[in-house]
């Protein structure tokens, strides 16, 4: 008779860690320049007249360090929606029906091929920004727990739901205009990769998940017919700050790894705030976020998929400059994820040799 254990551990268990063996990313072709946005937002929104509104949302863009952004949303398609240019007007049916075909749309594009229908599928909806860090937790477990699985990650980001007009009374629904975008990655995550077939990325080695205590109301959205509503409370980049060395130390105590400069970091670009206050409070060396800080530049806050940007940057980059390793010539990392609840999502990655 075969035990059940056997059956567990030769059929479908794999041996080795999940690894990353692919990354691939997408935006919508429509690429908005931060230093003319004030200009440009104001004007398709009618708003022209809150000329106070306009000079502290022309300083809010400036501060955020972002030079360019992709939206799908056009000039043209806005004008053909006026309720997504009012603060708060019935609109989702609108914003829902491009959400469905662009979502998708795009995300297939970072993932280049469609998929088999007997592919088994899972749809998570607005998790938040910290959701890079989620998926590679659960896309850890499915590929290590189910032999020879090869789990398609797909984080696809568009911001159709949350463009509204200004209001003189909502400053965070303002600052979320200044810096979010959108994007799409698409990864591939598995164990025991086949030899001369599959290159591995990244190994995951660990992950966590924290909810701060006492966060409650710091970052969180809300659905409504006016579209997806948020709040950003003025605390985030504290809060953040204030909870990074305690999940530092959870996921690197166990590898007797202290020196947080030793090893390479992909931390999810909230806001240029997050990331000063995290280096700031960790003495973080500034080449430590130049991969995260670039990102955040040249594309924005995309959400769940800025932190997949950050990896393919990240290997490229040590490719290109001949470092031994896909971490930046280094063999450990970490990967943050953000968001509301307040979540923290902690992934420790080790580099794969070049
Ligand atoms: C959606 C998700 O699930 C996850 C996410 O990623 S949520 C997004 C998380 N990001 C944040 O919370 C943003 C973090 N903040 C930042 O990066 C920076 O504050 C910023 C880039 C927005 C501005 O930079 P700064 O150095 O703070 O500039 P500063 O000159 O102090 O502020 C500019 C103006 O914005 C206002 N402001 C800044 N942050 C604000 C906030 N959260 N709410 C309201 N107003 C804010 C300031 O009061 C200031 O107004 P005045 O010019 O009238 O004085």
């Amino acid at each position: 008779m075969v035990a059940v254990n056997d059956i567990r551990k030769v059929q479908q268990r794999a041996e080795g860690p999940a690894t990353v063996l692919a990354i691939g990313t997408a935006n919508p072709p429509n690429c908005v320049d931060q230093s003319t946005y004030a200009d440009y937002y104001f004007r398709v929104t009618n708003s022209e007249h809150m000329t106070d509104l306009k000079k502290k949302f022309q300083r809010i863009c400036e501060r955020t360090m972002i030079k360019n952004r992709h939206m799908y949303l056009t000039e043209e398609i806005l004008k053909e929606n006026p309720n997504m240019c009012a603060y708060k007007a019935p609109s989702l049916d609108a914003r829902e029906d491009m959400m469905i075909r662009e979502v998708p749309r795009v995300g297939k594009e970072a993932a280049t091929k469609g998929l088999d229908p007997c592919v088994k599928r899972y749809m998570m909806y607005h998790q938040g920004c910290f959701a890079g860090g989620t998926v590679l937790r659960l896309a850890k477990d499915l590929a290590e727990n189910n032999k020879d699985a090869r789990v398609l990650i797909v984080c696809s980001e568009n911001t159709a739901v949350t463009f509204r007009g200004p209001s003189e009374t909502d400053m965070d629904s303002l600052v979320g205009q200044a810096l979010f975008a959108d994007g799409a990655a698409a990864i591939i995550i598995g164990s025991d990769p086949v030899p001369k077939v599959e290159k591995p990325i990244f190994e995951l080695v660990s992950t966590d998940q924290k909810l701060v205590p006492g966060s409650h109301g710091a970052i969180g959205g809300l659905l409504r017919e006016v579209g997806l509503t948020f709040y950003l409370n003025k605390s985030v980049p504290d809060i953040i700050s204030q909870n990074i060395n305690e999940a530092l130390s959870k996921a690197f105590d166990p590898l007797g790894i202290s020196d947080y400069n030793s090893i390479f970091w992909i931390a999810h670009p909230g806001g240029r705030a997050i990331l000063d206050q995290v280096e700031q409070k960790v003495n973080l060396k500034p080449e430590k976020m130049k991969a995260t800080r670039d990102v955040l530049s040249n594309y924005g806050n995309m959400s769940s998929a800025c932190v997949f940007f950050i990896m393919d940057l990240m290997r490229k980059k040590s490719l290109e400059r001949g470092l031994k390793t896909t971490g930046e010539g280094l063999d450990w990392g970490v990967l943050f994820g953000f968001g509301p609840g307040l979540t923290i999502e902690t992934v420790v990655l080790r580099s794969v040799a070049i």
